[in-house]
């Protein structure tokens, strides 16, 4: 077990190099599946949800090779086999393959996924999309059981605007028979670039990145090369660590029309902002920040993964900020971290008030999801002195190489090995 240590206060200035989207990747390695002969995918982020997935694609009887950040994988020998809990159990995405194996083999069996802890999760959207297919829909002892003899084109209305939902209907329908239409769909980029690769393999989509999703069956789906989108929210990551602590931050390989709530945010803060095509540069070192209100909302409104690094941010801002979260009931474990660096919040229902400025101070703070983990390595740059950080398998879910870009950037960041002592107070904490 490893902590990461930051010493927090230097100044940050360079090129940071943005990965591939972990919310894609998590949807296109098992979009695989639905292939009939190898599919390779390039630009993938070297992070832990990527490498279980290849391994589960595996375990399936799939040749998987990832190299240099491209997955190869020939889906041609997969077999319907269970994965009921092990490896499916480490992330929120094994939910894809559900949707995948259901397309492909018309029967799975899933356990019930991982991911953060942000609140209830429910899958009930997925389930119901599934169930309007055409597939029967157990859940026996933590494990999702589907099952169809044949699947036909549905109109799918979903109650909840979801992400999860509308990819994973998306995946089961592509080789149902006749159309399927989802309504009320999730508009997130992820879904346009996941719909992009299936279009790649033969699929008949039309709608994706609107809220009504047209999918017209095919009888099989073929082999392609995908290049995936870059990471909005690692991106959205460093420009609030830029805007933290950088003189000028440039981020390279993003798209800024992804970014858009976020730009508006920084700049009502004072900061300086400039875009091009593929290219943010954060002009940091105001001296003074103003307070901003955030309201996190479906794309394209302000991401709630990037609520809980936003929040330590606004700890630097001269008076009172509103951070409410609606997607997430849950997603302030982060606050709890922050106030033992001498953050002023308080939690009231689901928003969270940050009076500041504040000098953060550091401290051993532990990372209890994937963006807490983000808004404390954040919150150790902007600290006095240095600040431990545990709970790094969070973080290696979703951030490729973070020590390496920190560094790049000039912030003076390592991990080390816990002790036996320390492993002993975590485990009876
Ligand atoms: C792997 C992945 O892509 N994860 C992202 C995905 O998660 P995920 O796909 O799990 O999130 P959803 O968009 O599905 O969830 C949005 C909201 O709808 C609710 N809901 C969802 C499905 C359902 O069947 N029933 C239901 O009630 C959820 O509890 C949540 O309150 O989108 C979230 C919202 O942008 C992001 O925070 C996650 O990073
Ligand atoms: C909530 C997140 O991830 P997941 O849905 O994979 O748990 C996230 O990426 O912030």
């Amino acid at each position: 077990m490893e902590k990461l240590k930051v010493a927090g206060g230097d100044f940050l200035n360079g090129t940071v190099n943005i990965s591939g989207a972990k919310n894609s990747a998590v949807a296109l390695i098992p979009a695989t599946i639905l292939a009939e002969s190898p599919v390779t995918i390039e630009g993938l982020p070297n992070i832990s949800d990527v490498a279980i997935l290849g391994d589960l694609l595996e375990e399936i009887g799939g040749r998987v090779e990832l190299k240099n950040n491209e997955m190869y994988v020939d889906p041609s020998t997969m077999i319907s086999m269970p994965l009921p809990n092990g490896k499916v159990k480490k992330l929120r995405a094994s939910y894809y393959l559900m949707g995948a194996m259901l397309g492909r083999f018309k029967k799975a069996v899933i356990g019930l996924p991982g991911g953060c802890h942000l609140g209830p999760r429910p899958i009930d959207q997925h389930i119901k999309g599934f169930e309007a297919l055409g597939a029967q829909v157990t859940n026996e002892q933590g494990a999702i059981y589907l099952r169809a003899d044949e699947l036909h084109g549905a109109r799918i209305y979903l109650d909840v605007v979801s992400v999860g939902a509308t990819i994973n209907i998306m995946l089961a329908a592509v080789l149902a028979k006749g159309r399927t239409i989802i309504e009320n769909a999730a508009k997130e980029p992820e879904i346009i670039d996941v719909a992009t690769l299936l279009t790649s393999m033969g699929a008949k989509i039309k709608g994706a990145g609107t809220d009504v999703i047209r999918i017209d069956g095919v009888e099989k789906l073929h082999g392609c090369r995908h290049s995936i989108i870059p990471d909005r929210i690692e991106a959205g990551t460093y420009m609030i660590i830029g805007a933290a602590m950088g003189k000028e931050v440039m981020l390279d390989n993003v798209i800024p029309l992804h970014l858009e709530s976020l730009i508006a945010k920084l700049r009502e803060m004072g900061l300086h902002i400039e875009t091009s095509n593929d290219q943010i540069l954060i002009i940091g070192g105001q001296k003074e920040l103003k307070p901003v209100d955030i309201k996190t909302l479906v794309y394209p409104g302000f991401p709630t993964d990037l609520q809980q690094p936003f929040t330590s941010f606004l700890t630097k801002a001269t008076g009172t900020s509103v951070v409410t979260d609606t997607i997430y009931s849950a997603r302030f474990k982060h606050i709890d971290e922050l106030r033992r660096m001498g953050a002023t919040i308080k939690v009231e229902g689901r928003s969270a008030i940050v009076t500041g400025p504040t000098k953060l101070q550091g401290a051993r703070v532990k990372a209890s999801d994937l963006r807490a983990g983000a808004a404390l390595v954040c919150a150790g740059l902007m600290a006095d002195g240095i600040t431990e950080i545990t709970g790094l398998e969070h973080i290696d879910r979703g951030y490729s190489q973070l020590e390496d870009k920190l560094t790049g950037l000039g912030a003076t960041i390592w991990r080390e090995k816990l002790s036996d002592k320390e492993i002993e107070q975590m485990q009876n904490s």
